[in-house]
């Protein structure tokens, strides 16, 4: 049995946009005559009016309108929502038919007001967003069904949007009056997002070409219908059934055939909306005349035949006329606004939708089991609370707050998981800027490096030439006139190009520091912030599972904090792997330096050799042991092997990769094999630089940088000059008794130092059999060359003549190559305080 409860209300809402004026109407010198007086009032001035012309004074055709509200071009789609739609929503959740339609000339802003933009939806997502929270809240009491259709209405036909394929559709007229689609889509959800994708989905396949007076010009009315069906969760005998309909209309525009300059099927189009949208203002028409025009033609059209109710039934009604506020749009406003003006007296009787259901004594048996599944349903809520009572952390305020919050709206969620991608995404943000920032400290420290290897050089450079000056001075009183030819006084040092390389040096290392110090307060800074952002972010993340309130949404949204966990890990990771690369890189340059230290070594071990052999030398016993001990390290290649392991060590922690191992051949090294496939050792940590390792085989590339670059300056400038000293008095003898190199400032020198050479007692110095000292060891190739320019014998070493004193004269050679490296190696340095050298 089932009976009709009726209340009557008298509803029909008349608004008014006026959108901006479009580029186009700019261009075409279009002036405004459409202005919103205050928020009911309108009024729309003649074009033609002019204030001089007396024989039109009385005939302007400036007209007032009033309707239910107006907007402007200021208004946003919010407040127009606010002012049409949004009251809708509670009527059609108590069983009142709604509809909103949009009205207006092509181009007018309807598509605008209805569907809207990315950034500003219009009313379609607005009232569904409402709707859907509506229901939310009320879902504790009662069962809700949503079903959705969207049809288009093109050239009087109907098309199913979220079936397209279906063909055309039929409109037939129930028993109970009512126009229903026949074969329409209907979904059936309450899933705010889904709804969205099926509009967006119906969207795109809606009719829409561009016109002279729109690109984006729809070609059909579009027709979004919303079923709303509701019953109470506690099941009786009597149960009151709600159901209501929302239907929201973006009508296509009028048109005039010379606005749209529209040809073949664009002005077939025309002609049946303009004939549809004359069936509709006819029923305006009808509808409106006061004296109750007993006919209305809805049958006139297929759009009037479905907005049936919605124009003179069962419906609260809203109809958003648009119009252009250009003087060229005149004629179309006018009509828009008169029309509009008409609606307002239509008048709609409006009557709640309820079915009271009495269930028959067999369907008793059903009700009872639902009801038995709402107890579990209720028991299953119960021990989920419950069980998070038990819980203490969630016993705090908050979460007493967001409980209260449970049920809270879709878009307050929709704005937290915003709030918490963004805090990720800014996290992400400065982890990278963090990552820029240490890079760039990495690559102040290494040039930091150089610069103190500079200053470092220079005093060890300076103590060298006064030690000699020295010995120069002490030699002077046995011969005065030849220490007055090679006088080197200390004063030379301040050479203006040494000077001015090392001061530059040192304005460089104070940028730097500064450099540095301003890294460090940005890092600062940029960590508090981080620190900040994870508390935010960690705060949301807590607060989320609270308000979400389905099961789906709370997976997803966990998902979605791990995937940005994840990221953040990944972040971490590059970050520290990109550390370790820069480390790497630094001990590369130590051992490459080493490497090179040693080649020297090698080179110098063999010249000496070559020349003992030559000059059949005499070599005291414990320096052959001393010598053959260190050819069969060289034979067994030893060193080779650490230096591969070294290598092979570090390539492997740079690719973060396990080395491909390779069972060995016999009679081979595995070291070796392991590595046969690149370089030789010998160019250990040339890599891709290999070239650069040729060029700057015997300039010894900058020692690590300490964490405090000032504290290093003095340091090394300390060390360079005590381990100089030390050297002086622990080194005894230590080569060939050479002749003191040219001074690289003054090459021309070169020449009387080979004179020199000669002048001298000629002969070699044996070796004393001593270790180097670990200073020799650490010394650069310069070093070595100058220690081997000692200060004459020491009291028990014993001299040699050398057989063949052609062979020390071939000395001079190499000793000018060494000395043009030397050089070579000045001017280098002096490039590098200038600009940063990358290794
Ligand atoms: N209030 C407004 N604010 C900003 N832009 C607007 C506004 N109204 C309309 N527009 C812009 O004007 C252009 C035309 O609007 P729209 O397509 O909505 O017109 P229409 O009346 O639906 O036209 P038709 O029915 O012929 O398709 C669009 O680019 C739209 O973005």
């Amino acid at each position: 049995i089932q009976s009709m409860h009726y209340f009557f209300f008298i509803v029909f809402q008349v608004a008014l946009r006026i959108r901006p004026l479009s580029d186009a109407e700019l261009e075409e010198g279009a002036t405004i005559i459409a202005h919103k007086v205050d928020d009911q009032m309108v009024v729309l001035m003649d074009p033609m009016e002019d204030p001089d012309d007396i024989l039109r004074a009385h005939r302007s055709r400036e007209k007032t309108y009033m309707f239910d509200v107006a907007f402007d071009y200021s208004a946003t789609q919010d407040e127009v929502y606010r002012s049409t739609t949004k009251g809708l929503i509670e009527g059609l959740i108590s069983g009142y038919n709604a509809t909103v339609f949009a009205y207006g000339p092509t181009g007018c802003g309807k598509t605008y007001t209805m569907l809207g933009t990315d950034r500003e939806p219009g009313i379609y997502v607005r009232t569904l967003n409402d709707l859907f929270k509506a229901i939310e809240e009320t879902s504790d009491d009662m069962q809700y069904s949503v079903s959705m259709s969207y049809l288009e209405i093109y050239n009087e036909m109907i098309r199913d949007l979220l079936n397209p394929s279906s063909g055309f559709l039929d409109l037939r007229e129930d028993s109970k009056g009512e126009i229903q689609v026949t074969g329409i889509t209907e979904v059936s959800t309450i899933n705010a997002r889904e709804v969205m994708e099926l509009l967006m989905k119906g969207n795109k396949q809606r009719t829409q070409e561009p016109t002279a007076a729109n690109q984006t010009s729809s070609r059909s009315h579009a027709v979004l219908q919303v079923g709303v069906r509701q019953q109470s969760r506690c099941r009786d005998i009597l149960q009151e059934v709600r159901f209501a309909r929302l239907f929201m209309i973006d009508l296509a525009g009028s048109e005039r055939a010379s606005q749209t300059q529209n040809r073949g099927q664009r002005l077939k189009e025309g002609a049946h909306i303009n004939r549809s949208l004359l069936a509709l203002g006819n029923c305006i028409n009808a509808l409106s005349e006061k004296n109750g025009n007993k006919y209305v033609n809805y049958r006139d059209s297929k759009l009037t035949r479905l907005l049936k109710d919605s124009l003179g039934g069962n419906s609260r009604t809203v109809m958003i006329a648009h119009i252009s506020p250009a003087s060229l749009a005149f004629e179309d406003s006018r009509n828009t606004l008169t029309y509009a003006d008409r609606a307002k007296s239509i008048r709609t009787r409006v009557k709640r939708n309820l079915l009271n259901v009495s269930y028959h004594v067999a369907q008793y048996t059903s009700i009872i089991s639902d009801l038995r599944s709402e107890i579990q349903r209720l028991k299953k809520k119960i021990a989920d609370q419950a069980s998070r009572q038990l819980n203490p952390d969630r016993t705090d305020i908050r979460h007493v707050q967001a409980e209260v919050q449970a049920h809270s709206t879709r878009a307050e969620m929709d704005q937290l998981r915003e709030q918490l991608i963004d805090a990720f995404r800014q996290q992400m943000d400065i982890r990278k800027r963090l990552m820029e920032l240490d890079n760039s400290n990495m690559e102040i420290q290494i040039d930091t490096s150089k610069h103190l290897l500079t200053i470092a050089d220079w005093e060890q450079e300076r103590f060298r030439r006064r030690k000699k000056w020295q010995g120069e001075r002490r030699k002077e009183s046995f011969n005065k006139d030849e220490s007055e030819k090679d006088s080197d006084s200390p004063e030379s040092l301040s050479d203006s190009t040494e000077i001015q390389e090392v001061a530059i040096a040192r304005e460089n290392l104070v940028t730097l520091m500064a450099e540095q110090k301003k890294i460090q307060k940005q890092k600062a800074g940029l960590e508090q912030r981080l620190a900040e952002l994870r508390e935010k972010a960690r705060r949301l993340e807590e607060l989320l599972p609270r308000r979400v309130s389905s099961e789906e949404q709370r997976e997803v949204l966990c998902l979605l904090c791990k995937v940005h966990e994840l990221e953040i890990e990944n972040a971490e990771m590059q970050s520290s792997a990109l550390l370790k690369d820069n480390v790497i890189r630094q001990k590369n340059v130590v051992v490459q330096r080493f490497e090179q230290h040693r080649h020297l070594c090698h080179e110098i071990i063999q010249q000496q050799r070559k020349f003992i052999d030559d000059h059949s030398l005499l070599v005291p016993p414990h320096l052959q042991e001393l010598y053959e001990m260190y050819m069969k390290e060289m034979d067994e290649k030893n060193l080779d092997r650490v230096v591969a392991l070294d290598k092979f060590t570090i390539r492997t922690l740079k690719d973060g990769s396990l080395p491909k191992i390779t069972l060995p051949s016999r009679g081979r090294d595995p070291l070796q094999e392991m590595d046969s496939d690149q370089e030789s050792v010998h160019t250990l940590g040339s890599d891709n630089r290999e070239g650069r390792t040729k060029l700057r085989r015997h300039t010894l590339p900058p020692i690590l940088p300490e964490p405090d670059g000032l504290q290093i300056l003095r340091g090394v400038q300390n060390i360079a000059v005590k381990a100089a000293r030390r050297r002086s008095k622990v080194l005894e003898v230590d080569a060939l008794r050479l002749p003191p190199p040219p001074s690289p400032l003054d090459p021309k020198k070169h020449k009387s130092n080979l004179s020199l050479i000669e002048a001298r007692p000629k002969g070699l110095v044996l070796w004393r059999g001593r270790q180097p000292s670990p200073e020799l060891r650490h010394a650069t190739s310069d070093d070595n060359l100058s220690s081997s320019t000692g200060e004459g014998p020491a009291p028990n070493s014993t001299w040699t003549r050398p057989r063949n004193r052609q062979a020390v004269k071939n000395l001079a050679p190499r000793e000018q190559d060494f000395d043009g490296r030397r050089r070579k190696r000045r001017s280098r340095s002096f490039e590098v305080t200038g600009q940063a050298v990358s290794f």
